[in-house]
C-alpha cells in the first residue's frame, strides 16, 4: 500500500504530492484526498508539493522581502500599519505580541512584519459597507523596492489559487458539495504577511518569543518557510513539540480555528510556535517566512458543515469577520473603548445565537 513519505526529523507530518489532484486525475486524486483528511484528523499539519506555484516567483519574493527589510527603519514606517484593527503595511517589532491572548505576562514577538490584503476590492457596498471593517481597504506598498509589488501580487494570486485547489481537495475529504467552500472564501479577506525574525545579538528576556505558542484564527495557513534555524514547531497530539524540517520547494499548510469549527472539531487547528534560536547560531539566524492567512468572506457564517453534523454541532454560528477582530484586539492590544473593531458594531456580524 501507498504512504505518503514523511518530512525529515517530523516523523509525524506527512508530505503529501498533490498534483494528480490539480490534474483532475480521478483515480490518483482519491489517494491524495484520503491522505489529507489523515492528516487533518490527527496532526493538523501537512507539507504539500506538487503546488505548482514556479520556483522562480517564490524566490524572486524572497529576495525583494530582503531587500525591503534591510531598508532604514524609517523608510519602512513610511507605510506603517495603521493602529487599531487594519492589518496592512509594516509592523515593527514591539506592536504586535503572537500568543497574547494565551497568555498575557508576554512580551511583544521578536519580528517584524508587512502583511497585504485582497487585491480585488470592488466597487460595490459589500467592499465600501460599514460591516465590511478592516477587510478591504487599499494595500501599502513600499516604493523599494520597485519590484516588490509586482512580485507579492503575482504571489498572493498563486496563493488564492493554491488555497482554492487545497479547499476544493477538503471538501471531497469532508463529503461536502465542491464548491462548499469556495462560495464562502469568493470574496475572502486573506492576508499574506511576511514575518522577518531578525539575527538576536542579546539573549531574550523571559516571555520574549519569535512568535509565541499559537493557532491560527484562518480557514487554512499556507506558509512557506526559508531554512534558518530557530523555527517552526508543532504540537504532537499527545503533547511535546516536532521541529517541522525544511523539504524543498514545498508547502506547510495547517488548519485554523475557523475549519475546526466548520468541521465540529473533526479537523485540528493545532498550536504551533516559533522557537528562538539556540544561543550559539542567534547572531546570525535571520529568518523568514511567509505565511498565507486564508480567510473565508467576512459576513461567511461559520457552522458545523452537514457531513459532521451527527453529533450536534459544538458552537453556534458565527461570522469569519467576527472571529478574526476578535482576535486582532488582544493580539495587536487595541482597546477595544477607543477603537472598537468594525466587525462588532453591525449586528449581523456579531456572534449568531
Ligand atoms: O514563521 C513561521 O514559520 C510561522 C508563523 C506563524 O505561525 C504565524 O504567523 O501565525
Ligand atoms: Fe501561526
Amino acid at each position: 500500500m501507498h504512504t505518503p513519505s514523511k518530512a525529515s526529523g517530523a516523523t509525524e507530518i506527512p508530505v503529501i504530492d498533490i498534483a494528480p489532484f490539480i490534474a483532475r486525475d480521478p483515480v490518483r486524486s482519491r489517494r491524495v484526498v484520503q491522505e489529507v483528511k489523515d492528516a487533518c484528523e490527527s496532526i493538523g499539519f501537512l507539507v504539500l508539493r506538487g503546488h505548482q506555484v514556479p520556483p522562480a516567483l517564490v524566490e524572486e519574493v524572497f529576495s525583494q522581502l530582503r531587500a525591503f527589510f534591510a531598508l532604514p527603519d524609517e523608510e519602512k514606517l513610511r507605510v506603517e500599519k495603521p493602529k487599531g484593527t487594519d492589518f496592512r503595511g509594516y509592523s515593527p517589532q514591539g506592536v504586535k505580541t503572537i500568543g497574547r491572548d494565551r497568555d498575557a505576562t508576554l512580551k511583544p514577538s521578536l519580528h517584524e512584519s508587512f502583511a497585504i490584503g485582497p487585491l480585488d476590492i470592488g466597487d460595490g457596498p459589500y467592499f465600501h459597507g460599514e460591516a465590511a471593517g478592516i477587510s478591504f481597504r487599499p494595500n501599502l506598498w513600499p516604493e523599494r523596492p520597485p519590484a516588490l509589488k509586482p512580485a507579492l501580487t503575482a504571489y498572493y494570486r498563486e496563493m488564492e489559487r493554491l488555497a482554492r485547489e487545497i479547499l476544493s481537495i477538503f471538501a471531497d475529504a469532508l463529503d461536502v458539495p465542491h464548491s462548499y467552500f469556495l462560495e464562502r472564501v469568493a470574496r475572502h479577506n486573506s492576508i499574506l504577511r511576511v514575518m522577518h525574525y531578525p539575527a538576536l545579538h542579546r539573549e531574550p528576556q523571559a516571555g520574549e518569543e519569535r512568535a509565541a505558542a499559537h493557532t491560527d484564527t484562518t480557514a487554512i495557513t499556507i506558509l512557506r518557510i526559508d531554512d534558518a534555524p530557530g523555527g517552526l514547531q508543532v504540537q504532537r497530539p499527545g503533547g511535546g513539540w516536532i521541529d517541522v524540517v525544511k523539504v524543498p520547494d514545498t508547502y506547510i499548510v495547517n488548519i485554523g480555528d475557523i475549519m475546526m469549527r466548520w468541521t465540529n472539531d473533526r479537523f485540528v487547528s493545532t498550536m504551533h510556535r516559533v522557537a528562538n534560536p539556540p544561543p550559539e547560531v542567534a547572531a546570525r539566524a535571520a529568518r523568514m517566512s511567509i505565511p498565507y492567512f486564508c480567510m473565508p468572506n467576512y459576513d461567511a457564517v461559520i457552522e458545523c458543515v452537514p457531513s459532521c453534523a451527527h453529533e450536534g454541532a459544538k458552537y453556534p454560528p458565527i461570522t469569519s469577520g467576527s472571529m478574526l477582530s476578535n482576535r486582532y484586539v488582544k493580539v495587536y492590544s487595541v482597546d477595544p473603548a477607543t477603537e472598537a473593531p468594525a466587525e462588532s458594531a453591525p449586528s449581523r456580524t456579531q456572534e449568531l445565537q
